[in-house]
């Protein structure tokens, strides 16, 4: 019997529960932003879930614990499911498994201990759900689960993800294709290192990253985060000739659709158990992220008798893998110097076992990442990996903190010289200002000679650091002054037995010899080399058309700069002024008085010599304008009729008239015959 307490309490628990988990799934379906971790949450729903088994008479028809997902987006157009979207059930445990086999016996009315199921395992993608849905064999739209009933209708979102035909031929009738659209890790992390490198906001994580790209309005941000998609069940099926599970996913795979490689078809619950833990031993590696595996009633027909609750099917189960996050303590906070004087903070951790690694150093990217925490040394932390990768820390247990645990502060000078260091205005991290600073030097250096900047073989880490401590090098530009006999007696690394290596003339001359060819390395090489704040590849090589010399880009203004497509007002002004610095003039100067002697970019093709320009032409010239027009776009630029902030030349003839006064007041470069024919010239154009 329970008390007038005690049923207090259970209501005042249960109401608690009720608001968290009503909380965290708006966060999490409505706007992508979680702040506890799925486990977290998962705890959170199942004592919820719990109390309602055990005090059904809490239990309303709003519940959370009936209901999937979130509310649709007004952002996209709605769409109703022609049959609904359900979730899964969980398990956490091979007893819990078991305990589905035997409710689905249950469900059938058949006797328990004298069934074995077949069941077809598959693994549970952590992505986003997608009903795409077709009429007569013709894709109609896409659209994501919302709240199972009504989603909201991405279609133009998902083209160009590799996996979904359009049209499927021969097909009467209505079909719908589930799946799950998700970020693979490679690109997950791909894209989290340019980021950081070009200034850009990180994802959280590969199912953010997907949500993110999958539910907002700009194709462009959606192409760039390379989604992928797994398709792995029907709705409607009009004239699809499938009888199990196993052969939807051989349908879907004929068909051309993306179907995971990791499907496995077995006989009874011990087997899927058995499959379960294959695949948490093969997490770490797999190309995806996963949060368990889903076991299927293979056959259709005991499917649809077994039915459905209001929220999942009777007939499968999400079998959730074990935490992928671990708890330690951080015992301090160091700071590492990067090639670009930017102080990167990293917690120092009790080493944890983590995903068959130990882990004992997780990187803090910069100060207000720190403060967002509220991370103070001595805190326990939650870390995990993020893209199955790079430790991260994900939050502080409170509970835990040590009383005497201060507010970190973070350091005003920079631990390798001990000049001051600074925040930029605009930037989040902060910086050393010693020109000079060692740590910088050999970074920078470093970055330099490594595979995606100039690429000279034979210049590794650990020489660079002899050569900078040498004095022979203080900045890459002095690499092109090193002769053999200065570097021969350097140290290289040890041999086995510990002894020092020195370098050795014959390999010195290699390198002095390798030094040399990398003057001829492609342009965007060199922009690249110039470490400008958010210049990675991407960014160098749309530089490197428009300027064909490193000259030529030092002399770019912010508007100039601004003009080139993907590069933004606030990215330019920041462009404009690392060039002009003093220190960056002295050493692209440097650079070409060492003899440097860029290529034009091998990505630049025929017919793509102007990409990324756009031309206006104006007044009478010597050859017809459609004449010059068709020529110009036939090798990438854009021709356009007014003059605007975006065009790059105005090409003009005699008699100009007004659009040469248009572009003066918007200082867009005006190019008469003769100049435009030089700068056709430069890139290597026929003058047509
Ligand atoms: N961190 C938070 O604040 C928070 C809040 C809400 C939900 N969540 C997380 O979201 C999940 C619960 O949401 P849910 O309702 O989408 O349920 P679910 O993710 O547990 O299971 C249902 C979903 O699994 C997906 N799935 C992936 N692979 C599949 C496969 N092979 N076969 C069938 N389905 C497959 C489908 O999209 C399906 O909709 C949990 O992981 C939970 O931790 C987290
Ligand atoms: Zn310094």
């Amino acid at each position: 019997m329970s008390t007038p307490a005690d049923v207090q309490t259970v209501q005042a628990r249960h109401a608690e529960l009720t608001a968290q988990v009503r909380e965290h799934n708006q966060r999490y379906y409505e706007q992508d932003a979680p702040t506890i971790s799925d486990f977290e949450y998962d705890a959170l729903a199942r004592e919820l879930r719990e109390l309602e088994a055990l005090h059904p008479e809490l239990l309303t028809g709003d519940a959370p614990t009936l209901t999937v997902g979130g509310r649709p987006s007004t952002l996209f157009e709605k769409v109703r499911h022609p049959t609904p979207m359900t979730s899964l059930d969980n398990a956490f445990t091979d007893a819990e498994l078991s305990e589905f086999d035997d409710k689905v016996a249950r469900a059938l009315n058949l006797k328990l201990g004298e069934h074995t199921f077949t069941y077809t395992c598959e693994l549970k993608i952590d992505g986003l759900s997608i009903n795409l849905y077709y009429v007569d064999g013709v894709l109609q739209w896409a659209a994501t689960r919302g709240d199972g009933e009504t989603g909201e209708k991405v279609t133009a979102n998902v083209e160009g993800i590799p996996g979904i035909p359009t049209v499927l031929p021969g097909l009467k009738g209505e079909l719908e294709v589930r799946g799950e659209v998700y970020m693979s890790r490679a690109a997950f992390l791909a894209y989290n290192v340019a980021a950081e490198e070009e200034g850009r906001p990180l994802l959280k994580n590969p199912r953010n990253g997907a949500a993110g790209a999958l539910r907002q309005k700009n194709a462009a941000e959606t192409r760039r985060r390379n989604l992928d998609v797994i398709l792995y069940s029907l709705g409607k099926r009009d004239g699809v000739p499938v009888r199990s599970q196993w052969e939807v996913l051989e349908w879907l795979r004929a068909q051309g659709f993306a179907v995971s490689e990791f499907s496995r078809r077995v006989e009874g619950s011990a087997a899927a158990a058995l499959y379960h833990a294959e695949m948490t031993a093969k997490r770490p590696e797999l190309p995806f992220d996963a949060d368990g595996s889903v076991v299927k009633l293979d056959d259709l027909r005991l499917q649809d008798e077994a039915g459905y609750t209001s929220r999942a099917p009777k007939w499968a189960i999400a079998y959730k893998f074990p935490a992928d996050q671990a708890q330690t303590v951080m015992n301090d906070i160091s700071i590492q110097v990067g090639r670009t004087g930017k102080l990167t903070p990293v917690a120092e951790l009790q080493p944890v076992q983590l995903e068959g690694s130990t882990v004992s150093r997780a990187t803090l990217h910069n100060e207000d990442f720190i403060r967002g925490l509220d991370l103070r040394v001595g805190d326990t932390v939650l870390v995990h990996k993020s893209g199955g990768i790079i430790p991260e820390v994900l939050r502080v247990v409170l509970e835990l903190r040590p009383p005497d645990a201060v507010p970190y502060v973070f350091p005003t000078h920079c631990p390798v010289c001990g000049h001051t260091a600074e925040r930029q205005e605009g930037a989040a991290g902060t910086f050393c200002t010693n020109p000079a600073c060692p740590a910088k030097a050999t970074l920078r250096v470093q970055y330099f000679a490594s595979r995606d900047v100039l690429d000279i073989k034979g210049l590794g880490e650990r020489l660079v650091v002899e050569l900078v401590n040498s004095g022979l090098v203080r900045d890459p530009a002095d690499l092109y002054a090193l002769q053999p006999e200065q570097i021969e007696h350097l140290a290289m690394g040890e041999t086995t037995t510990g002894a020092v290596r020195k370098v050795g003339r014959k390999t010195a001359d290699k390198l002095v010899a390798e030094i040399e060819a990398s003057k001829t390395r492609e342009l965007w090489r060199f922009i690249r080399s110039l470490g400008l704040p958010g210049v990675g590849e991407g960014t160098s090589t749309r530089l490197a058309r428009v300027y064909p010399t490193l000259a030529a880009l030092q002399a770019a203004t912010a508007e100039e700069l601004a003009r080139i497509p993907d590069i933004g007002a606030a990215t330019a002004e920041v462009l404009a002024s690392g060039l002009a610095d003093p220190d960056m003039q002295a050493f692209v100067t440097r650079l070409v008085a060492a003899g440097i002697q860029p290529t034009a970019s091998a990505d630049v093709q025929t017919g793509e010599q102007l990409a990324g320009l756009s031309f206006v032409i104006t007044g009478t010239l010597s050859r017809p304008r459609d004449s010059l027009k068709a020529h110009l776009e036939a090798h990438g630029a854009r021709v356009g009729s007014s003059v605007t902030s975006k065009t790059s030349y105005l090409i003009a003839g005699e008699d100009g008239g007004g659009k040469l006064s248009k572009a003066s007041e918007l200082k867009v470069p005006i190019l008469d015959e003769a100049a435009l024919n030089a700068l056709l010239e430069e890139r290597g154009v026929a003058l047509g």
